[in-house]
């Protein structure tokens, strides 16, 4: 499968255990301290040649050790540093209380750092050990170094960032960059973690990859290398039927402009016939706005029912623009057992009822992937949106569970989940895509690699992507059309 270090996502609870299993190996624990406290002190003076003065602020555990070491080196360099504790240096244990004593500076109490004009803080406070909200103390250090704008350089995370939802444990410094060691943590990825980390960079201390890959989970970046297998089965001698058959389900005749969105996206993404399914009284309106795309008359269930049994059709998008009610219901419950995009109104008919849809798609077999925002995601899955324990990744994956459906769980960092826990989380979707109508095409790119044979998990992962490719491509002043044109060619 290709798969690199540089794309597994390990929790802090997994990396503990991967720095016991280091240990246990044989591997001196402090050599691996002082790889990482070296790192940090070159990123500050590769990041800030111009700091007047670099602040070491060391907590009361191995974060802290990191920044002793990383304060020691960068006095060394002939850079000014100032340290200061947070807790009684004396009471450091292991690693950390040996950083500290091979450390020549004096440390002061934390609580007295007064910012400075030309500081850069190095902020060694709490890294992956963070167990709960900050003190009030810490609090307060973190308001004066945001409210002066000194640049902050975090070690491993930004104290106050949980590693592993992203969310902020009472406050957090916002960093410029974070220097972090051996893999990224889902902390870095997650908003608000996201915007507070800065760039991100991943610094091998020496831990051998096999024991990373050993204890990590089923959590990776959505990078091309989850999904290129699949495009590069795609046949090249092919005619449009083996490219699939892509049908959208049209709104009425006041809200046809989402179904042919995702139509537009659909075609554009690689499906080899797209065909929009539309009520009698919107045809007019769908036709005249139409060239490549099919259109068909489908009233009702029947309709659809006869239209079905054209085996060739072998993927839908139901929901943009649909309208919510008894009539998206009783078609989600029929497209089942074909591969299904499940987006918007689609989704929201199944406020009530849910229980069947799940039940027809855990029986069917079909592909089903649904496609939620937050809003989306809190109609459907209410009791799983409101635990405030589980991170948007546990939520994705608790979701697809419940529902059987791969989870695409929409939103600056967007996740995607499978039933059986396989997840990715996206990094590459510029803010502008937040546009009306972007998520249409994200349904469609969805349906175009369904219809081309992916498995759900694989489709919805590179429609994310190809998604946010097309973003970053259109630029700032998109809006969802100059998306569609921009959808980057698969391979
Ligand atoms: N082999 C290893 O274990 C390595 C670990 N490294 C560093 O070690 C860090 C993890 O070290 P630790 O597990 O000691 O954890 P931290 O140093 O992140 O924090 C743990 C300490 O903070 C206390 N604490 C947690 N939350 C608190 C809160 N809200 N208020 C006050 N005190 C709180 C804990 O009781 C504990 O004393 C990583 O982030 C990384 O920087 C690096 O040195 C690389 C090697
Ligand atoms: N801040 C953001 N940064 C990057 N992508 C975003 C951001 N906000 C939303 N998106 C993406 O834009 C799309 C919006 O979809 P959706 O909320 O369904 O909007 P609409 O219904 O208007 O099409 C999703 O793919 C989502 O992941
Ligand atoms: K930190």
């Amino acid at each position: 499968m290709g798969e690199t270090i540089q794309d597994i996502l390990v929790t802090p609870a997994e990396m503990t255990a991967i720095d016991r299993d280091a240990a246990r190996s044989g591997i001196d624990s402090f050599a691996l301290m002082r790889s990482a406290g070296m790192a940090v002190s070159a990123a500050a003076l590769r990041l800030f040649p111009a700091a007047l003065r670099f602040v070491a602020l060391c907590g009361p555990g191995n974060n802290g050790g990191d920044g002793y070491v990383a304060a020691g080196a960068l006095a060394d360099s002939g850079a000014n540093v100032t340290v200061f504790a947070l807790g009684d240096p004396k009471a450091l244990k292991g690693d950390a209380a040996r950083a500290h004593r091979a450390c020549s500076l004096a440390a002061s109490p934390a609580e007295t750092y007064e910012p400075q004009p030309g500081d850069v803080v190095i902020d060694a406070l709490f890294g992956a050990g963070l167990a709960r909200d900050l003190p009030e103390q810490v609090k307060e250090i973190v308001e004066r170094v945001t409210g002066n704008g000194t640049p902050v350089l975090a070690v491993d995370l930004p104290s106050g960032i949980d590693g592993h939802t992203g969310g902020v444990r009472g406050s957090s410094f916002i960093a410029a960059h974070t220097v972090t060691f051996m893999a990224l943590k889902p902390g870095h990825l997650l908003m608000p973690g996201r915007a507070r980390s800065g760039t991100v960079e991943i610094f091998d201390i020496g831990i051998p990859a096999r024991l990373v890959a050993a204890r990590a989970g089923n959590l990776r970046l959505n990078t091309p290398r989850s999904w290129a297998h699949y495009v590069s089965a795609l046949d090249p001698a092919t005619h449009k039927y083996k490219r699939g058959h892509l049908g959208v389900l049209s709104g009425g005749e006041l809200s046809t402009g989402a179904a042919r969105l995702s139509a537009a996206a659909g075609l554009r993404a690689g499906a080899g016939l797209v065909t929009l399914a539309s009520p009698s009284k919107a045809l007019a309106v769908n036709a005249s706005h139409l060239t490549a795309v099919m259109l068909k008359e489908i009233k009702d269930a029947g309709d659809l029912s006869g239209w079905l049994q054209d085996k060739r059709l072998n993927a839908f998008v139901l929901g943009p623009g649909f309208g919510i009610g008894k009539k998206a219901r009783d078609f989600a419950l029929m497209l089942c057992d074909r591969a299904l995009v499940l987006d918007a109104d689609g989704m929201s008919s199944f406020r009530e009822g849910r229980a069947e849809l799940f039940e027809k798609i855990a029986s069917s077999g079909g592909e089903v992937v649904m496609t939620p925002h937050e809003g989306e995601f809190a109609r459907l899955f209410p009791e799983i949106a409101a635990d405030a324990a589980l991170s948007k990744i546990e939520k994705a994956q608790a979701a697809a569970r419940l529902s059987h459906a791969v989870i695409v769980y929409k939103g600056p960092d967007t996740v995607v989940a499978a039933p059986r826990g396989r997840c990715v989380v996206n990094t590459n979707a510029p803010p502008w895509l937040a546009t009306a109508g972007s998520g249409d095409v994200l349904a469609g790119i969805i349906g175009a690699h369904l219809a081309q044979g992916f498995p759900a998990f694989e489709a919805a992962a590179a429609a994310v992507w190809r998604h946010g490719e097309a973003g970053t491509e259109a630029g700032r002043g998109m809006t969802a059309e100059t998306l569609v044109e921009n959808i980057p060619p698969l391979a």
